[in-house]
């Protein structure tokens, strides 16, 4: 990092704000505001993160961006949200944020079409991208694959999941019955283990474990799932 450079330095509402390097100490730095020019503040060494030359750069994996540290991460997510761009790749890795509201087309069944068989990366980031791929790469590599949803509470776990679900029955699913018994399961297992809270109205009060088997003709689906308060553990099988 160097005197006039641009970096993102701490923020105590937003986290991380844009400024220029003014004076280099022995552990903090003065940074200037881009946005209250001749204001400058002392931020620790640690705590500045070298930015993009390119404010405005976003990109659709995040290992494109010529610094990856978390101000720079966390601002291409930040931006790519504020475009309704919900999804991000970091590697094979999908980061998704909540848009808390139903964005025109993201899950229609065009879209679905537009993912299925396509390599990762070639299309913009999309949780049917992820799905996609565990399903090419079973076949290929003739391999069980699993996919990890993690998140605190209201991220859009089950959601994400339930999306998952209907790209795997509709793209690759028998086309009978049993694709959408797959799908309808959701609402029986939410009736049972779903409770509101302050977070989510929705929230799952079980971590969930989500098996489906192919095979040639039909499609089998498992679900395990164990009670995250009192940890006992029930097995539905339908
Ligand atoms: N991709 C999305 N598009 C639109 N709304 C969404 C999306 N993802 C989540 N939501 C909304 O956010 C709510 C909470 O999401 P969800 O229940 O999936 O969170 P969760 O991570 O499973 O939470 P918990 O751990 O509490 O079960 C959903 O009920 C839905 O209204």
């Amino acid at each position: 990092m160097e005197d006039g450079k641009p970096v993102w330095a701490p923020h105590p509402v937003d986290g991380f704000q844009l400024g220029t390097i003014v004076d280099i100490g022995a552990d903090s730095l003065t940074i200037e505001p881009l946005r209250q020019k001749g204001k400058t503040f002392l931020a620790p060494i640690n705590q500045v993160f070298p930015a993009e030359d390119d404010g405005d750069k976003i990109v659709e994996d995040n290992c494109s961006l010529m610094y990856l540290n978390e101000a720079t991460l966390l601002n291409n997510i930040r931006v790519r949200y504020s475009k309704d761009k919900i999804y991000t790749f970091v590697a094979n890795i999908l980061i998704a944020v909540n848009p808390y509201n139903d964005i025109p087309k993201l899950y229609s069944p065009e879209t679905i079409k537009q993912y299925q068989g396509k390599s990762l990366g070639t299309l913009p980031p999309h949780v049917y991208a992820i799905a996609d791929k565990a399903f090419r790469d079973m076949r290929v590599l003739k391999m069980s694959q699993s996919i990890i949803v993690s998140g605190e509470s209201g991220a859009g776990k089950t959601e994400n999941t339930k999306f998952v679900l209907r790209y795997l029955t509709t793209s690759y699913g028998t086309g009978q019955d049993i694709d959408e018994r797959i799908v309808e399961a959701n609402p029986l297992l939410e009736a049972f283990g779903n409770a509101k809270t302050v977070r989510n109205n929705n929230s799952s009060r079980f971590g969930k474990f989500v098996e489906i088997h192919f095979n040639e003709k039909v499609l089998h689906f498992l679900c395990k799932y164990k009670m995250k308060e009192n940890n006992d553990k029930i097995k539905k099988r339908t």
